[in-house]
């Protein structure tokens, strides 16, 4: 089906880098139709992306091929069991954007029976820059797994993992990934300040030094390891600010921050569930 209708239930951070990211694209506007709990949210909105808007989410659930879930977590379940009759009764793709939340209490909180994926994707979709990764129940078909993989790879990369738990490793590694980076650049702005540049100064120097590390790993057929290496000559400067860092033991400190990111996502469906 080209362009299939979908429906946004939630209008926040998430659904609004898809939708914008989708739009500038060029997938119809036409073709979105989005709702949240106020109206100045959902003005917004329609500021960044021409999309159709209404605060029923039974009406927008009325005439979608796709419907994306993107609210907290904590209300899922209470909107899930309001929206059941109008899933139940067009039956589309549900697609749920939600951290830790299993396919499972979809399934209990929206009936039996429906094509459900789990998507986690990440803000820099709205730049086209996205990464998400998707896994979905057997009542996926193969036309709606390649809306689903259409929807995202628009908005940036989309990865199919292998078995559900893997989402809770995607949200550790992409899906709450861009804070970690905005964390280190915040961290070397403040630090270029430090040395005496101008905030301005420092600012864009980490950001041009981030987009283009970025770009070049992307690009290179060589590992990020080895583009390290490329920049650290022995003796040199690189190389005291490499060994500091891991002498302050960087490396273990993702490990633990992305454990934790993990495990809080296996909390939170066992606290939202039921
Ligand atoms: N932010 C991120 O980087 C990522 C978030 N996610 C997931 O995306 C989901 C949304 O997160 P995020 O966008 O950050 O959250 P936000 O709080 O920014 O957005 C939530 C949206 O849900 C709306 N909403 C709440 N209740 C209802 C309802 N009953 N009917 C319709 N809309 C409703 C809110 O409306 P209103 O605006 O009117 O209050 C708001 O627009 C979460 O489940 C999160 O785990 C996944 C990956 C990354
Ligand atoms: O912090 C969160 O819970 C959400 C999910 C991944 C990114 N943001």
């Amino acid at each position: 089906m080209a362009d299939p209708i979908i429906a946004f239930i939630g209008a926040g951070n998430m659904s609004s880098t898809i939708i914008g990211g989708l739009v500038a694209k060029g997938y119809p506007a036409a073709n979105i139709i989005a709702t949240a709990t106020r109206q100045a949210s959902l003005d917004k909105l329609t500021a960044i992306a021409p999309v159709t808007t209404t605060l029923d989410n039974q009406a927008a659930i009325a005439q979608a091929d796709v419907v994306v879930l993107g609210v907290k977590p904590q209300v899922m379940k209470s909107v899930c069991l309001t929206l059941a009759p109008a899933i139940q009764a067009k039956k589309p793709l549900v697609i749920s954007l939600a951290a830790g939340l299993t396919l499972n209490s979809f399934s209990e909180w929206l009936g039996e029976g429906l094509a459900l994926v789990r998507c986690m994707p990440n803000t820099p979709s709205l730049v086209q820059c996205g990464a998400s990764g998707l896994y979905g129940n057997a009542a996926v078909s193969p036309a709606q797994r390649d809306m689903a993989d259409s929807m995202m790879k628009a908005v940036g990369i989309s990865l199919w993992v292998e078995q559900e738990s893997d989402i809770d490793a995607v949200t550790a590694v992409s899906g709450s990934g861009p804070a970690y980076y905005f964390l280190v650049m915040e961290a070397m702005q403040a630090a270029g300040v430090q040395l005496g540049l101008s905030p301005e100064v420092a600012r864009q120097l980490t950001l041009q030094t981030a987009l283009g590390a970025a770009t070049m790993a992307s690009q290179s057929s060589d590992e990020a390891a080895e583009l390290r290496r490329k920049v650290t000559s022995p003796g040199g400067t690189t190389e005291q600010a490499i060994l500091s860092l891991q002498a302050d033991g960087l490396e273990a400190m993702f490990a633990k921050a992305m454990t934790a990111c993990r495990d809080r996502a296996i909390v939170m469906a066992k606290e939202m569930a039921g």
